[in-house]
């Protein structure tokens, strides 16, 4: 008979086991992805090189590293862990109403003794309702804002520096960092952060309610909590071996894709269409074959912890039915106690998984802290200064050596020149004789190896940035625009330019006639980076987005680059117009459409030693600006 009831007992509280076992929060906003082992594989497609594994970074400096970002928003973090708390602490009271019910209701089978405690049960759940959602939508609210405020900050930051960290990185692998990363040290600190204390604090109280119904029972079946958190120790490291490697193949089929879509033009016109299809199929090969591990990994965790918590069942349950047996255990005594382990081991569970979101998330906080660690190839001087507010345009480059950063020879040896205020100078060579690096120089994307650059007669590394950028206007090879309207694209010269002054620019740059004739006029999209427009119409937009800008230098480079002649000598006119009173650098190897008589420097590939000479010629009479 006791046996009887003893496992009528046992598969009542299974049952009450599965039925009361608290769902678990999706352990991720983000698909988790592991892979055990992080090498590069075989299978990446070409171009992998070009990505870089970010170095790993503890768990405790990236969180120190991004905890600030919570400044502000700490309060409402601690209100989602409040409430998160009051919601488990109405549950542990509502299993204890739940074990009276069955003792003094069910057992006694008195109807009378209902109602209150199912009263007070209702009020718990509403209660405990409210509780999740306040904690929950505070957590997101958190989260996200936390999110912004770090995108924000992280795309700053990469704004500080110099076109060579673009230049020598992966778009893709970029956007990748600025997206998916970004979330993974959200979860780190912010969701990542109350999900902790929350479990920690629901094990404390679940722990505590089952010792008080039953210590010595309570500490039998605690004896197995520590097996759950080796089991998470173990798991985390290999965890965070598999995320790092997610993260990079995620990042290469990004680049992968990128590459590909933006120059569809180009692999059409080639017809390496079933090229790029095998590039993506091998990165996304690389991506499966990361997650599966990843889904491997993850899957042997819950089994795994299933056994242990199985263990406990019927531990709980063996001793249990024996309790009753003895009469020193009620039936409803032993349901609560189980329906608290029920409890107890998810939040246990969830914490050993914690260590595990945590191990991943890391992985994408060590690559936004490398984009953080790059520092500009320059940076303003702590007594940069404005010199004469305005300025007259005045350049000198004195005795100018340059080499890349990436390279062991150098570019310009010895470069020197003077462009007198309004004074136009050619800048010619043959292709690679580093006429464009002396833009990027006078632009301070570099600073020269040695000797000197002088704007209005200061050098102009004692410049603020912005203030020498205010001051040189630069007209690239390829005309950079973006996906908005014509108008936009203008107005880009200077924010807040008026319409009329909009319309003057564009009639100065011979775009206002085709802008009109567009279906929207100047609210025409011109498309992605002006590719709906023509080469010689998307060359003066920039002509009237320079002109809107005004400033006293003009750096040209290579104006008429992909141009056949007769547009060349259409753009020729707004250009004179653009250089009318401002001393202008004329980059360009094709001396065709430049008077003879204009001033020019000179670039040399050296033929002997492969350094650069420089000769310099400087004749009087017409100059492009006057013909
Ligand atoms: N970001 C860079 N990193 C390393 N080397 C570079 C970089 N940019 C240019 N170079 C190298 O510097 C040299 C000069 O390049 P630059 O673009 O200034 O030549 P250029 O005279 O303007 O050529 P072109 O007329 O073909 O545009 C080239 O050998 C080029 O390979």
């Amino acid at each position: 008979m006791q046996a009887t009831s003893a496992a009528a007992l046992a598969s009542l509280a299974q049952a009450l086991v599965v039925v009361s076992t608290p769902a678990r929060p999706d352990r991720s906003r983000r698909v988790t992805r592991r892979l055990p082992s992080f090498t590069r594989s075989p299978e990446d497609p070409p171009g992998a090189h070009a990505l870089s594994v970010a170095p790993f970074v503890s768990i405790r400096t990236s969180f120190r590293r991004f905890w600030p970002y919570t400044h502000g928003l700490r309060w409402l973090l601690a209100v989602s862990v409040a409430a998160a708390i009051l919601a488990a602490a109405c549950e542990v009271a509502a299993i204890r109403l739940f074990g009276l019910i069955t003792d003094e209701v069910l057992s006694r089978q008195d109807l009378g003794a209902f109602w209150t405690p199912a009263l007070a049960w209702l009020g718990l759940a509403a209660v405990a309702g409210v509780a999740s959602f306040a904690g929950a939508y505070g957590a997101a609210v958190v989260g996200e804002r936390f999110l912004l405020r770090l995108r924000d900050n992280v795309f700053e930051h990469l704004q500080t520096l110099t076109p060579d960290f673009f230049e020598n990185r992966r778009l893709g692998d970029l956007m990748a960092r600025l997206t998916d990363d970004i979330e993974a040290i959200e979860e780190l600190v912010a969701s990542g952060l109350i999900r902790l204390i929350t479990a920690l604090i629901s094990a404390v109280f679940f722990a505590a309610a089952a010792i008080y119904i039953r210590w010595d029972l309570a500490l039998v079946t605690f004896a197995l909590v520590p097996a759950f958190l080796l089991m998470a120790k173990v798991f985390a490291a290999r965890f965070r071996h598999a995320a790092a490697r997610e993260r990079y193949s995620n990042a290469l089929m990004n680049s992968t894709i990128e590459e590909a879509l933006s120059n569809q033009s180009l692999v059409q016109a080639y017809n390496r269409q079933d090229a790029e299809a095998r590039r993506l199929h091998e990165a996304g090969r690389g991506w499966l074959l990361a997650n599966l591990s990843q889904a491997r990994l993850s899957s042997l965790y819950g089994p795994a912890a299933q056994v242990i918590e199985t263990c406990c069942l019927l531990v709980i349950i063996g001793v249990g039915a024996w309790e009753i047996a003895e009469g020193r255990l009620t039936i409803g005594g032993l349901l609560a106690f189980a329906a608290y382990l029920a409890y107890l081991y998810p939040a246990v569970q969830q914490l050993g998984e914690i260590a595990l979101t945590v191990s991943e998330a890391a992985a994408g906080s060590d690559r936004i802290m490398e984009v953080l660690r790059a520092r500009p190839a320059v940076s303003d001087r702590r007594d940069a200064h404005l010199i004469a507010p305005r300025s007259r345009g005045h350049v000198e480059f004195l005795d100018v050596y340059f080499t890349y950063p990436t390279r062991t020879r150098p570019t310009l040896s010895g470069l020197s020149f003077s462009a007198l205020p309004g004074e136009l100078i050619v800048c010619t060579g043959p292709s690679g004789a580093g006429k464009s690096t002396v833009a990027k120089l006078l632009m301070r994307f570099y600073d020269p190896t040695a000797g000197r650059i002088l704007l209005d007669g200061e050098d102009i590394r004692d410049l603020p940035r912005h203030v020498l950028r205010d001051r040189i206007t630069l007209l690239q090879q390829e005309n950079l625009l973006f996906s908005g309207t014509a108008r936009d694209n203008i107005a880009y010269g200077r924010p807040g330019a008026g319409q009329a002054e909009i319309v003057e620019a564009a009639v100065a740059a011979g775009a206002h006639d085709f802008i009109r004739a567009l279906p929207l006029g100047y609210d025409t999209p011109i498309g992605q980076r002006g590719r709906l427009l023509s080469g010689g119409q998307r060359q003066r937009i920039a002509i009237a987005r320079a002109l809107l800008r005004d400033a006293p230098v003009l750096v040209l480079d290579e104006p008429m680059t992909g141009l056949d002649e007769p547009t060349a000598l259409r753009i020729m006119e707004p250009l004179r117009r653009l250089m009318a009173g401002r001393t202008t650098i004329l980059i360009t190897h094709d001396l065709r459409l430049v008077p003879q008589a204009a001033e020019k420097v000179v670039l040399e590939p050296g033929r002997d030693s492969g350094r650069i000479r420089l000769r310099m010629s400087r004749r009087q009479g017409a100059t492009l600006r006057g013909a």
